[in-house]
């Protein structure tokens, strides 16, 4: 038995999209059943549901064999795992955005303080950093920051939030995780189960 970790929200429809236009058709029913079961099992693979930032911490334990994570998650925090491939999904990017004609960029809203750090330390530029932990669109509207840095895919909330992108700090994709220990004694497994979801 493997466990696969999977990140609930955008990246499971993105995961399912994915699947069903590959005509990879193994775990799609058992995977979209309506259902708040937070795990299910297939054969010889488990499948949890966890919110992004703590599917690699599962993966870290080895509670998790296997995870599917945006990459967003471990540029911000650093875990002890493998970091496996890159998924052909869960694209976006990570950007610097605010008002049109936003001439200063002293404090910044984000819910991705390490990367909003390291971008401005690269660029020699000491910012003020405001953690918020969602609807960071609000910030710059509002007064309470300069400009965000958070994650644009269709831009659409910039958009309908009066906002524009100033820098694009770097793309976001899918990314395959592992176990530093059972991706090696679980191999033949997880092999298995990577060619049925076609990323080996
Ligand atoms: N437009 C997007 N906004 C945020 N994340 C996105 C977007 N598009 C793809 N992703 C990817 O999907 C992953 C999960 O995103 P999702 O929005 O479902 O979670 P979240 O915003 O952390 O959760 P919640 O909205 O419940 O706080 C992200 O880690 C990222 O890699
Ligand atoms: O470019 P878009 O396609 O519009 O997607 C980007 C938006 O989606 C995410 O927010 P989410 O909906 O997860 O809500 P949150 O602000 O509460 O995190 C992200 O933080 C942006 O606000």
């Amino acid at each position: 038995m493997i466990t696969v970790a999977l990140t609930k929200g955008r990246l499971f429809k993105d995961f399912i999209k994915y699947m069903e236009e590959n005509n990879l058709n193994d775990y799609i029913g058992a995977l979209t059943g309506e259902t708040r079961s937070l795990y299910t099992v297939v054969d010889n693979v488990k499948f949890i549901f966890a919110k992004g930032p703590d599917v690699p911490t599962y993966v870290e334990s080895g509670v998790a064999d296997i995870g599917i994570v945006g990459s967003d998650i471990i540029t911000e925090d650093e875990f002890n795992i493998l970091n496996v491939s890159q998924l052909p999904f869960g694209d976006c990017h990570f950007s610097v955005a605010a008002l049109p004609g936003q001439e200063s960029f002293n404090t910044i809203a984000t819910k991705y303080t390490n990367v909003a750090f390291e971008h401005f330390k690269n660029k020699k530029k000491d910012v003020s950093l405001v953690h918020l932990n969602g609807s960071v669109e609000l910030a710059p509207l509002l007064g309470l920051s300069d400009a965000i840095v958070d994650i644009v895919q269709t831009g659409g909330t910039l958009q309908d939030n009066g906002l524009i992108e100033y820098e694009k700090i770097m793309e976001i994709h899918a990314r395959l995780i592992a176990n530093k220990r059972t991706f090696y004694t679980k191999e033949d497994e997880i092999y298995e189960f990577l060619q049925e979801i076609g990323v080996v």
